[in-house]
């Protein structure tokens, strides 16, 4: 490989202008029409586990063989409480977590606040800022929290922490989650998945019960 990062004079007009424009909203900040409801009635109670919503999901998936295998402890209101431990498979620099592997568990974390509200919803946006890195065999403790809710739009927020669940902040994540119907799922996964998921009775029972939403 040849060339070497140099330092060189902006051109002309290029320059930063002198003052910023106002900051706009991101779309993951909740707008002022946005409310914090109550718990569903069907949320997991506060201190227990969320549950996988998928056995072979990359995030949460008991079954999955690489995936994270995220637990999930449901909080007292709107919010969740998780750890991912960064093992040496997760590396993006050596030593180091993978950017994407600590995103996707901030994802999993964020999308398993949808369970408080009983609403089936993926991710619409995810934005994710890295603080600090994450040496490999350190524990992610991640928080997060539902921000507000409007119509099918669901805000969440949540930082990961590590040394500790009071330990400096290593990421922070805000997202934008859609409430979708089941046939989000049935019309547009892999045919052969979609059936060995309603041939499971389990899962289609927990399926089901999302129909009624939203
Ligand atoms: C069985 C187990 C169950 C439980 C299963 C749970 C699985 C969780 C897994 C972990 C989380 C994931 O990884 S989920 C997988 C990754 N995500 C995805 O694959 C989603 C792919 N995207 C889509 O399918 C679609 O774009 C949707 C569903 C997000 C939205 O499409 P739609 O339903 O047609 O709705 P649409 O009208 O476009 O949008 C509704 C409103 O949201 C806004 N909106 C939509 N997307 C965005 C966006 N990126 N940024 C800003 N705003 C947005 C629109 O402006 C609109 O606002 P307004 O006009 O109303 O104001």
């Amino acid at each position: 490989m040849t060339g070497s990062i140099t330092s060189q004079p902006a051109p002309k007009g290029s320059e930063q202008p002198a003052e910023r424009p106002a900051a706009q909203l991101s779309p993951t900040t909740p707008p002022q029409e946005a409310v914090l409801p109550p718990r569903a009635p069907e949320a997991p109670a506060p201190g227990t586990l969320v549950g996988s919503h998928y056995d072979h999901c990359f995030g949460c998936g008991p079954q999955h063989p690489a995936g994270l295998r995220m637990t999930v402890v449901a909080g007292e209101g709107l919010d969740v409480t998780a750890e991912f431990t960064v093992g040496a498979g997760h590396q993006g620099g050596p030593g180091l977590a993978h950017g994407g592997l600590l995103t996707t568990a901030m994802d999993e974390t964020l999308g398993s606040l949808n369970w408080l509200l009983h609403a089936a919803a993926v991710t619409g946006r995810l934005e994710t800022d890295f603080v600090r890195p994450v040496p490999v065999d350190s524990v992610l403790h991640i928080r997060a929290r539902i921000t507000g809710v409007h119509g099918r739009k669901i805000y969440s927020a949540a930082e990961g922490r590590i040394g500790g669940p009071d330990g400096p902040v290593a990421i922070r994540a805000q997202a934008l989650f859609i409430q979708v119907k089941l046939e989000h799922f049935t019309q547009h996964g892999r045919p052969e998945d979609i059936k060995k998921a309603l041939d499971d009775p389990d899962l289609f029972k927990r399926a089901r019960a999302f129909e009624v939403n939203p």
